[in-house]
């Protein structure tokens, strides 16, 4: 059969002589041009709005300036880009190399959480290292080569020979408690857990008890107690951690707003639904939804020294919102609520126990009670997620899960065979993530029968008698 005849001059036949890299743009060019495109709209962003330039300076401004959507795709495209080149001219073998051995990193961060140097080097000019070493109880060599290595990431800088200065990263550790506190968290409680995990894993692989973890081992308690136990026994340490959630969740995308505004509240409104938050702390997520929702009623339930401590509900929100201890652990008091939300509770533990929490729940639900997770939902392998590097942010929040509790980040399909495992009375319905928020709403209905035919089992009960 002859070859089909193509019209038109411009379609392009490739020659088999000539490599396709040479006719067509590489990947390296194609990265490196989209790098100059979306850093030239940042640019004109920041020049629009009189913004300062971002620097490594102490002065430098501590954040890069919130953003609009489209300037905020430009950022986060050219971090993606920047990364991605960069991996690419490194190549695999250095690629791999270097980053084997990234835990020098938190051993420099160490030195400078645990000796104070970020509190201890003046903001506005510098020191020496001679200076500087007796304050510490530091040799001046081993001063001198943590602060040398934390200077090649821009923490710290050597102004002239022998003396050390703030840069903008430094400056961030002098001056923000919780950032330092997060800094903290990561250097003596979350790295000795990592490097225990192994084996951890190895003693008990089945991995499922909070007893049994790398921060277990790190800590020598293994089947003594969990970390929130060994926490609660050491109020610095339970401080500190407290500062790094604050840290981490002060963060753009953790708002509480995101759950206010990203699900169908007002249909619940409209019948003056009644709300269950477990594991629901002080009360600040029901708060939020009672201010937008003027006919929501909530419970809030949490252990008794949560409830205890929290500060009294005032004003009209006094009659909408209710404290109550309660142990999640145990069959749940509130019954036939409409919705019966866990935020970042589930994720705290492992399918084993996440199992027993919802099997609490049974006996109280009624045909059509809605269960809502709001808790990180990890997406398909490899599928880009709207912001930087948020893929690597939860898979790195997995791995913390594991190393502290034995507990889980859960993917959609993760949540759906919690569900089905526990009871064929729960509707998986599916997760959504709001644009911009870090964290996802999962839904799941009981369809079983009310109360988990508790009724009913009662009246066989009986007629048995
Ligand atoms: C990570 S916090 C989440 C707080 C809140 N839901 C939020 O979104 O900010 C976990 C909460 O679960 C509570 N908690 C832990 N174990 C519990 C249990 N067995 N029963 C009830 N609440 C518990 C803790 O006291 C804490 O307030």
């Amino acid at each position: 059969m002859a070859a089909p005849v193509v019209k038109g001059a411009d379609i392009e036949t490739p020659s088999p002589l000539i490599p396709k890299s040479a006719t067509s743009t590489s990947k390296l060019i194609e990265l490196a041009q989209t790098i100059a495109k979306e850093t030239e709209k940042l640019d004109q962003y920041i020049k629009d709005c009189g913004l300062p330039q971002p620097s490594f300076e102490v002065d430098a401004p501590l954040n890069f300036p919130k953003l609009p959507e489209d300037v905020k795709k430009s950022r986060e495209e050219v971090v993606r880009a920047t990364k991605e080149l960069g991996d690419l001219v490194a190549g695999p073998t250095d690629s791999v190399r270097w980053m084997a051995w990234d835990h020098n990193n938190s051993l420099s961060l160490h030195a400078i959480y645990h000796y104070k140097l970020a509190q201890l080097i003046p903001l506005d000019t510098s020191t020496s290292f001679a200076t500087l070493a007796p304050l510490t109880g530091l040799s001046e060599l081993n001063l001198r080569r943590f602060l040398r290595h934390a200077m090649t990431n821009r923490i710290f800088c050597e102004p002239s020979p022998g003396l050390v200065a703030h840069t903008a990263a430094s400056r961030v550790l002098a001056t923000d408690a919780a950032m330092n506190d997060w800094l903290g968290f990561c250097v003596e409680d979350m790295w000795p857990a990592a490097s225990q995990t192994i084996s951890a894993l190895k003693q008990n692989p089945e991995a499922d008890d909070m007893k049994q973890t790398g921060f277990c081992k790190a800590n020598y308690t293994t089947d003594v107690e969990p970390m929130f136990a060994t926490f609660g026994n050491d109020p610095l340490r339970a401080k500190r951690m407290g500062g790094a959630m604050k840290s981490l969740m002060g963060g753009e995308g953790y708002e509480v707003g995101y759950l206010v505004e990203g699900y169908d509240w007002a249909s619940l409104d409209a019948k003056s639904a009644t709300v269950v938050d477990i594991g629901g702390s002080h009360g600040h997520v029901a708060l939020a939804l009672a201010e937008r929702f003027k006919n929501l009623k909530f419970v809030v339930q949490d252990l008794p020294k949560t409830i205890d401590s929290a500060p009294a509900i005032e004003g009209e929100m006094e009659e909408r919102i209710q404290l109550q201890a309660h142990d999640f652990f145990t069959p749940q008091p509130v019954k036939g609520a409409d919705v019966y939300i866990f935020r970042w509770i589930l994720h705290n533990h492992s399918d084993k126990y996440a199992a027993k929490i919802l099997t609490s729940l049974i006996p109280a639900l009624k045909h059509g009670s809605r269960i809502l997770i709001n808790d990180y939902c990890l997406p398909d392998p490899g599928k880009e997620l709207e912001s930087i590097g948020e893929e690597r942010v939860l898979r790195t929040m997995d791995l913390v899960m594991l190393t502290l509790l034995n507990a889980q980040e859960r993917s959609e399909a993760d949540f759906a065979n919690l569900f089905g495992k526990v009871d064929k009375g729960f509707k998986f319905i599916g997760s959504r993530k709001p644009a911009g928020c870090r964290m996802s709403i999962v839904e799941a209905a009981w369809e079983g029968e009310d109360f988990g035919g508790e009724k009913k089992n009662e009246a066989e009960a009986k007629a048995t008698l």
